[in-house]
């Protein structure tokens, strides 16, 4: 079998695909419950101490649990707030004068106005 089926049972991986065939409880089971946390569908089957041992067999490794769901989203959006705070320090620098005009030209306009009455 060319496929993977990993089975999630209290943050523990356990690739079930050489067992499928010999599982007791069928494969149909088992691989209803691959790709998801499988520890409420695990447990409720009941299944002994040795078909716990039995089980650890299987573990190829734990889920680290602290990392984000999708590590690139954060990433992205990690990368999206720094290029913010650059793009908005860039046209500061860019367009320092447009601001710098306008109190100039209020200035200009309110000396006249006073001169004038
Ligand atoms: C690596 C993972 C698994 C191993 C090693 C395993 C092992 C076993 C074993 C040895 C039995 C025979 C009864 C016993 O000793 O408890 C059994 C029965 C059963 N297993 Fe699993 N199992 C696994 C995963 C699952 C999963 C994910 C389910 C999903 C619901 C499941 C459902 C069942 C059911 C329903 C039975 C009862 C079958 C019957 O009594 O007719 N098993 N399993």
């Amino acid at each position: 079998m060319s496929s993977k089926f990993w089975l999630d049972v209290m943050n523990s991986v356990y690739d079930v695909t050489p067992y499928l065939d010999e599982h007791p409880g069928g494969d149909d089971v088992v691989l209803a419950a691959t790709g998801k946390d499988a520890t409420d569908d695990f447990e409720d089957a009941g299944h002994s101490k040795s078909a716990k041992e039995l089980m650890q067999n299987f573990c190829i490794g734990e889920l680290d649990t602290s990392a984000p769901i999708i590590p690139e989203l954060e990433i992205a959006s990690k990368k999206e707030t720094a290029n913010y705070s650059r793009n908005l320090m860039d046209l500061t620098k860019q367009y320092w004068a447009v601001p710098v005009a306008i109190v100039g030209i209020s200035v200009v306009a309110g000396l006249i106005y006073l001169r004038k009455k």
